[in-house]
C-alpha cells in the first residue's frame, strides 16, 4: 500500500493530481456506516504525514506504526476479508470496506477506483491512498505503522520522528566539536579484532541520521573481554539483542526490550554486561550512552543484584547504590559517585518523587511480569518515569492472557500496539474467537494470521530462551511427581466436605460466584493437613459473622468427623498422606546424602508452620523465608543457607513471597509441598535450585494427594502451561480456562479407587508396569480428557505438556523394582510416581 500526500501537502507534491469523482448520492442515509467518518477517526498518526514528501514514491508501505484509534478499530474485523480493502485519506482518515458501506457511490464506480482519486463521503473529501492486499488486512499489518513486522526493520526511524529540519547541518561541526572528535574517544574501548571479542552491531545510516546529529565517527562497541570470558553463548546473544533494542536499532527507534529467558539463564549477568558497556561506550565517538541506570526488583532480590554486580565486575568498576531502610534515595541523588540505583518495587512507590528528579537513561524491571496490569500503582509509577530505554526481565513472560501481554509490550515500547481498545479489536478478539471450538474457518484463519503477525512484530524485541541452553552446564535433574495416598481422617473429612450443602449448591449454580473458591480452599487445606481445616473451622466459629457466613454450609457437621479430643497443635504425620511422605523423604535424604540440603516450599504460611514444627520434632536445623521476613534480612538468609559452612538442613520457603529470582543452590533437593493454580508459581519455585553454580544432582519432588483436587489442579496446570507458552508463541493454540459446572463437578469428586487419575487421563495403555515411555509414542491419542474443550476437538491440540508427561517414566508405588533409593523409601505411602531425568550422566 502506498500512502499519498495529505491535501495540505499537495502544493509541495506536484506529482499528485487527484481526480474528483462526484458521488451518485451526495447525502448518504444516516444509518449507513459512513457515519463513522468523523473527525476523530484517524488511521494514521499525523506525524507520518509530515514525512510523506520525504518518502520515495516506490516505498513499499508507508503508514504510521501508531495503530488506529478506538473509533477506527471498529469494523476492522468485519467484512469480506478476501476482497480488497481501501485505505482512504482526507484531512481525516479511516479504513473502509467500500463494498459494504453506504458511500453514495455505485459499486461499479468503486470497483474502478484508483489510487490518488478523491471522493466525497459524509461531507468529507476522501483520497484513496492505496489498496490493501487481503494478506495485509488479514494479518492486521495494514493497521501498523511501517507495515508490520516485515517492514519494521527497514522502514526505519524516519517515520516515527517528525521531520523537523532536514537541512540542519548534521555534518557541519563546530571547530571545537571537530577537534574533540578527532582527538578523543574515537577508538573502541576494547580491541574488536581480538580473538573471542564480542562486538555490537554498527548503526546503519538511518540510525546515524537520527542519533548522530554531531557526526561523531562511528566506533565499535565491544563488550569488556573480562566479562566475555564468563559469558555463555546464549548470554552473548542476549547482550547483542538487548543492545540493539535499547539503541533503537530493531524497531523504529523504539528502545524497549523484554528478556523473557527461562529462570536461571543469567538475565542478571546479561543486564550487567549491557549496563557496563553502555556506561563506558557508545557507537558515536565512543561516547557513553548511559549515565544512570535504575533497576527495580522484588525486595528479596535487591541485594542479590548488588552481589551479582560485585561477582562479575568487582567493587571498583561500577558504583551501585541499593535503597533500604537506612539508605534513602536522596543519598543517591546527591552523590555523583553512583551510577546504578537498585530499588524494590515497594520502595519505588514510596520514593517516586525523588526518583522522578533523577534522569535515568536505562530502566530495568526485574521480574517484570508483575507489571501486567496497567491500573496497578507500580505500573503507573513506572510508566510515569520518562526513561525511554526500558527492559523487562521475566522468567514467566505472560502468565494468563493477551491483555497482560499488551501491558508489558506497551510498557517497554509505548504505543507500539496502538491503544488498548484498538489492540483488542485487531488482535485479541480475532485471536480469542479463532480459538473457540465454534469458530468458523474464516475466523480461525483470521485469528491465526493476526496471532502470527503479533508474534512477529513483538518478537523483534522479546527474547526467550529455554532452560535447554544451559542444561549442558548443569548437573542432572531428577523430577518426581509423587501421588501420596490420603490418610483415613483426610478421606473421611473429604467425603463430608463434598457432601456439604455448600458444595451441592455450587454444583447446582445456586451460590454466588466465589462460593466454589471457599470450597476449593477448604479441600486444599485438608490435603495439606486436617489440622489446618480444624483451625479454620474453629476460627470461623468464634467469629461474630459465623451465623451468616457461607462457610457454615460447608463446615456443618465437620467437627464430628475429627476425634473428640482432637488437638491441632498435637497433629500427627499419619493424618496427612503428604506429610507422611515428606517426613520419610527428609529422613532418607539425611541418611543417604548427609551433606546435602533441602528446600521445602509451600504457598501457605500456616502450612509452613506445620512443616517447621516437623523440622523441630525431628531435630532438623532449618531456616525460613516468607512474606514476614524483613527484606533487609532476606539475602543474608539465602547466603547463609548457600554457604558450605551452614548447618541448616532445610530452607522453608514461601513460594509466593520469595519464589522469584532467588538462588538457592545450597540446596539440591526441592520439595513442593502444595500446588498452585498458576503453574508459573510452582515452576518459579522449582527453578531455585537447578541453576548455574549447582554442584549436586538435583532432586525435585512435587507432592500431590491421590484422587483429590490437587491432581485436578495439576492437570489444569499442565494445560495452562501450554497457555503460558502460547503467549510468547502466540500462534500456538491455547485454552482459556474457566470453571464450567462440568469442571466443578470434576473438581469436587474424590477418586478413591484410582492410583492416579492423572495417569488414567493420559490414555496410557500401561498396566501399571514400569513405563519408560518409549513405546507410548506409537499409541493413539484419541481419548477425551478433562483438560478443556480442545481435547474433544482434535488429538493434535492436546496440550504438549500432557503428552510430555506421558513420556516420563511412571510406575505405581507398589511396583516391584523401584530403583531410585529415595522413592524406594517412601513408596509405602505413595500410589503412583512420575519421574523424569534431565542430563543423566551419572547414576543417581
Ligand atoms: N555465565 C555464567 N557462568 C556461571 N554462572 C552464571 C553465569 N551466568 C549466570 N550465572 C549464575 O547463575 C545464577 C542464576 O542467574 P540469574 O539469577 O541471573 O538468573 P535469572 O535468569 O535472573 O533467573 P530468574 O528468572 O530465576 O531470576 C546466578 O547465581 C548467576 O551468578
Ligand atoms: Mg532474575
Amino acid at each position: 500500500m502506498r500512502r499519498s500526500a495529505a491535501p495540505s501537502q499537495l502544493q509541495e507534491n506536484p506529482f499528485k493530481k487527484p481526480k474528483f469523482i462526484s458521488p451518485a448520492r451526495s447525502h448518504p442515509s444516516p444509518n449507513e456506516e459512513v457515519a463513522k467518518l468523523n473527525s476523530d477517526m484517524k488511521l494514521f498518526e499525523v506525524t507520518a504525514n509530515k514525512n510523506n514528501f520525504l518518502q520515495p514514491q516506490n516505498y513499499p508501505r508507508i503508514c504510521n506504526f501508531n495503530l488506529p484509534t478506538e473509533e477506527c478499530a471498529k469494523g476492522i474485523n468485519h467484512g469480506d476479508n478476501y476482497r480488497e480493502k481501501y485505505c482512504l485519506e482526507a484531512s481525516t482518515k479511516t479504513t473502509l470496506d467500500l463494498h459494504h458501506t453506504g458511500t453514495g457511490y455505485k459499486l461499479k464506480e468503486l470497483e474502478k477506483i484508483e489510487e490518488g482519486q478523491t471522493m466525497m463521503i459524509g461531507g468529507k473529501e476522501i483520497e484513496v491512498m492505496g489498496v490493501i492486499s487481503p494478506d495485509d488486512f488479514n494479518s492486521g499489518r495494514c493497521f501498523q505503522f511501517g507495515g508490520g513486522c516485515s517492514a519494521v526493520l527497514s522502514s526505519s526511524q524516519a517515520a516515527k520522528k517528525s521531520f523537523s529540519n532536514p537541512f540542519k547541518s548534521v555534518c557541519k561541526l563546530s571547530s571545537k566539536e571537530n577537534e574533540q572528535n578527532s582527538s578523543q574517544n574515537c577508538k573502541p574501548r576494547h580491541d574488536p579484532y581480538a580473538p573471542n571479542s564480542l562486538v555490537m552491531l554498527r548503526p546503519d545510516k538511518n540510525h546515524q541520521w537520527l542519533f548522530n546529529k554531531n557526526c561523531f565517527p562511528v566506533v565499535d562497541v565491544v563488550i569488556d573481554p573480562h566479562l566475555v570470558h564468563y559469558l555463555r553463548p546464549h548470554q552473548k546473544e542476549g547482550i547483542i539483542f538487548l543492545y540493539e533494542c535499547v539503541m533503537g536499532m530493531r524497531v523504529n527507534g523504539r528502545c524497549g526490550a523484554i528478556l523473557a529467558d527461562e529462570m536461571g539463564l543469567g538475565k542478571t549477568l546479561q543486564c550487567i554486561s549491557l549496563i557496563w558497556t553502555l556506561q563506558c561506550q557508545g557507537p558515536y565517538g565512543g561516547k557513553p550512552v548511559v549515565k544512570k541506570t535504575l533497576i527495580v526488583t522484588p525486595g528479596s532480590l535487591v541485594n542479590n543484584w548488588k552481589k551479582e554486580f560485585q561477582k562479575w565486575l568487582g567493587i571498583e568498576r561500577i558504583k551501585i547504590f541499593t535503597v533500604d531502610q537506612d539508605h534513602k534515595v536522596e543519598e543517591f541523588t546527591k552523590s555523583p559517585f553512583y551510577s546504578v540505583l537498585i530499588i524494590s518495587y515497594e520502595m519505588l512507590l514510596r520514593s517516586l518523587d525523588q526518583i522522578k528528579n533523577v534522569k535515568f537513561d536505562l530502566l530495568i524491571c526485574d521480574e517484570g511480569h508483575r507489571l501486567k496490569n496497567s491500573t496497578i500503582k507500580t505500573t503507573t509509577a513506572l510508566i510515569s518515569l520518562s526513561c525511554e530505554k526500558r527492559i523487562i526481565l521475566t522468567g514467566t513472560p505472560v502468565q494468563n492472557d493477551l491483555q497482560e501481554f499488551f501491558t508489558l509490550i506497551d510498557f517497554v515500547n509505548p504505543g507500539i500496539l496502538g491503544s488498548l481498545s484498538a489492540y483488542r479489536k485487531i488482535y485479541e478478539e480475532p485471536i480469542i474467537i479463532s480459538r473457540q471450538p465454534s469458530a468458523s474457518e474464516e475466523e480461525r484463519e483470521l485469528g491465526e494470521q493476526r496471532a502470527a503477525e503479533l508474534t512477529c512484530l513483538t518478537g523483534l524485541f522479546i527474547l526467550r530462551r529455554t532452560q535447554e541452553v544451559i542444561n549442558k552446564y548443569l548437573p542432572p535433574k531428577i523430577e518426581n511427581v509423587v501421588f501420596c495416598r490420603p490418610g483415613a481422617l483426610q478421606i473421611a473429612l473429604y467425603r463430608k466436605l463434598l457432601n456439604s450443602q455448600a458444595v451441592r449448591f455450587c454444583l447446582q449454580g445456586l451460590l454466588e460466584n466465589t462460593s466454589h473458591l471457599i470450597c476449593i480452599g477448604a479441600l486444599k487445606k485438608l490435603c495439606n493437613h486436617p489440622c489446618l481445616l480444624f483451625g479454620s473451622i474453629k476460627e470461623k466459629e468464634s467469629s461474630s459473622t459465623w451465623d451468616e457466613s457461607e462457610e457454615r454450609n460447608l463446615y456443618e457437621g465437620l467437627m464430628n468427623v475429627f476425634p473428640a479430643d482432637y488437638n491441632p497443635i498435637m497433629f500427627t504425620e499419619e493424618e496427612s498422606g503428604k506429610l507422611q511422605v515428606l517426613s520419610k523423604l527428609l529422613a532418607v535424604i539425611r541418611e543417604l546424602r548427609p551433606a546435602e540440603k533441602v528446600v521445602l516450599v509451600s504457598n501457605y504460611t500456616r502450612t509452613l508452620d506445620i512443616l517447621q514444627e516437623v523440622c523441630k520434632r525431628h531435630g532438623y536445623a532449618y531456616t525460613r523465608l516468607d512474606g514476614q521476613t524483613p527484606i533487609s534480612q532476606r539475602q543474608q538468609i539465602v547466603d547463609d543457607f548457600n554457604s558450605k559452612y551452614s548447618s541448616d538442613f532445610i530452607f522453608l520457603l514461601s513460594s509466593k513471597a520469595g519464589g522469584v529470582g532467588l538462588n538457592l543452590i545450597g540446596g539440591s533437593h526441592l520439595i513442593l509441598y502444595d500446588i498452585d493454580w498458576n503453574p508459573a508459581t510452582d515452576i518459579q519455585a522449582m527453578s531455585r535450585v537447578w541453576r548455574d553454580g549447582q554442584k549436586h544432582p538435583v532432586h525435585i519432588y512435587r507432592l500431590l494427594t491421590t484422587g483429590t483436587i490437587e491432581e485436578k489442579i495439576y492437570q489444569r496446570q499442565i494445560s495452562k502451561q501450554g497457555l503460558s507458552g502460547a503467549v510468547v508463541d502466540l500462534s500456538k493454540t491455547s485454552d482459556h480456562i474457566q470453571f464450567s459446572v462440568e469442571e466443578l463437578k470434576n473438581l469436587f469428586t474424590l477418586h478413591e479407587s484410582s492410583h492416579c487419575i492423572t495417569h488414567d487421563l493420559l490414555d496410557c495403555e500401561c498396566t501399571g508396569e514400569n513405563h519408560t515411555g518409549d513405546s507410548l509414542e506409537k499409541l493413539p491419542v484419541s481419548r477425551n480428557c478433562q483438560l478443556g474443550p480442545h481435547q474433544q476437538k482434535s488429538a493434535s491440540l492436546k496440550p504438549l505438556s500432557m503428552s510430555q508427561l506421558k513420556q516420563w517414566k511412571h510406575f505405581p508405588g507398589d511396583h516391584l523394582n523401584v530403583t531410585d533409593p529415595f522413592l524406594e523409601r517412601i513408596r509405602e505411602n505413595v500410589s503412583f510416581f512420575f519421574q523424569n531425568i534431565t542430563n543423566q550422566t551419572i547414576a543417581i
